[in-house]
């Protein structure tokens, strides 16, 4: 051996063992936290986690996970300055971000955390689903530094679909259009919804499920699906921009405009409507389904539709995704890929199974 050859090999440091960070204590996070513990109970192994972090402070990692995910919880509120991750130790190449935020101070991160040689995992969908410019950086910074983003949890709560999607494309297929009840609150919303009931009380009964985003006016905008629909069509391989998507809102002024703090005012002024809507479909023996769509050639588009109720994309319950994807090899006959894609423990799984197949790779 020479001279040269000795000295490198002594100088290597040796591989530190990868490690978790969690962004996120809410209804997801906390699911990870606990199905975390059940893995690792189980003989699974998985990085230490390190950090678990939330907007108001950053608790160090110990054996007693579910001790150090209350105390975090129970931090104070925090008024401006940089979120408390950003201001301690940082993650280091190999170790594993999780972001169970929906925040866009943490997918901003997304491209530079991959650039360090950090690895992503997320529930997130601002990161892929929102700016186009970011999305790209996502891709370009894995890309070059050869680390890892788990985005399965993204849409469908982990269904198999960006995952077919790819495959599908490095295959060498060419996605003509996909379309799909990909909101699993709106699904479940308006499966329940038949007039006994008003929608603004079923709302509130699916935020507290956990099937909402953290503001429901996100789902009810049509802006989770314009996203999941943005990141499903980015990942066929076609660039798509948020504003190519028309999208017609369920929002009324009322709560469109109350301050987001206070997102439960005025639910109420959306059961008229609704109900109109839903009477006007069943009149016409049809039902309300939320469906995004997006189309090679004829673009993207997301909205509240009555369908026949036999139709193809009417077929799932409960918080059922539906999801019918043409392609040059599914071209006749469709790929339909359906079940659960809302709820933190669904959630929770996808973001873990991406985690165990970065940590394992
Ligand atoms: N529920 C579901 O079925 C699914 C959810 N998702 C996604 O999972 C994500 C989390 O949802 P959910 O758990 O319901 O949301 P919650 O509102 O319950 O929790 C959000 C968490 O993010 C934290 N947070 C916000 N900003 C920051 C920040 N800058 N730095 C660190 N932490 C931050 C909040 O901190 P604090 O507590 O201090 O405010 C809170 O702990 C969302 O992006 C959602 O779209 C994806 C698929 C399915
Ligand atoms: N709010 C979302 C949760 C999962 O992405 C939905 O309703 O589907």
């Amino acid at each position: 051996m020479s001279a040269v050859v000795a000295l490198r090999r002594t100088r290597q440091p040796a591989p530190q063992p990868a490690r978790l960070a969690l962004l996120g204590t809410g209804g997801v996070g906390s699911a990870f936290v606990a199905r975390y513990a059940r893995l690792r109970a189980n003989g699974t192994a998985l990085p230490e986690v390190a950090w678990i972090c939330n907007a108001r402070t950053q608790v160090a990692g110990t054996d007693d996970l579910s001790a150090a995910l209350t105390q975090a919880r129970a931090a104070p509120r925090r008024h401006g300055g940089f979120p408390p991750w950003a201001e301690g130790e940082s993650p280091r190449p190999g170790d594993i971000v999780v972001d169970a935020t929906a925040s866009e101070t943490v997918a901003d991160w997304h491209p530079e955390w991959l650039a360090r040689g950090i690895h992503v995992v997320t529930a997130n969908k601002l990161g892929t689903g929102g700016d186009l410019g970011r999305a790209q950086a996502i891709a370009d910074a894995a890309r070059q530094a050869g680390s890892r983003y788990g985005d399965s949890a993204t849409v469908g709560a982990g269904l198999p679909l960006l995952r077919s999607l790819r495959a599908l494309g490095e295959g060498g297929d060419r996605i003509h259009s996909i379309e799909g009840v990909l909101s699993g609150s709106l699904a479940w919303l308006f499966g329940q919804f038949d007039g006994s009931r008003p929608f603004s009380a079923l709302l509130r009964e699916a935020q507290a499920s956990g099937y909402t985003e953290p503001d429901p006016r996100i789902d009810l905008s049509g802006e989770d699906v314009r996203r999941k629909l943005l990141i499903l069509s980015r990942a066929a391989g076609f660039a798509v921009s948020g504003h190519e998507v028309v999208v017609e809102s369920l929002m009324p002024a009322g709560p469109a405009a109350a301050d987001a703090a206070d997102v439960d005012v005025g639910w109420e002024t959306l059961d008229a409507l609704l109900a109109a809507r839903h009477a006007a479909a069943v009149a016409a023996g049809r039902r309300l389904c939320f469906v995004g769509r997006f189309d090679a050639d004829a673009g993207s588009q997301v909205g509240l539709r009555a369908l026949p109720a036999g139709h193809p994309l009417c077929a799932g319950r409960g918080t059922d995704n539906r999801v019918v994807i043409h392609s040059d090899r599914y071209r006749d006959r469709p790929l339909v890929i359906q079940g659960p894609g809302a709820g933190t423990e669904v959630t929770a799984a996808a973001l873990l199974d991406d985690v165990l197949s970065i940590a394992h790779r």
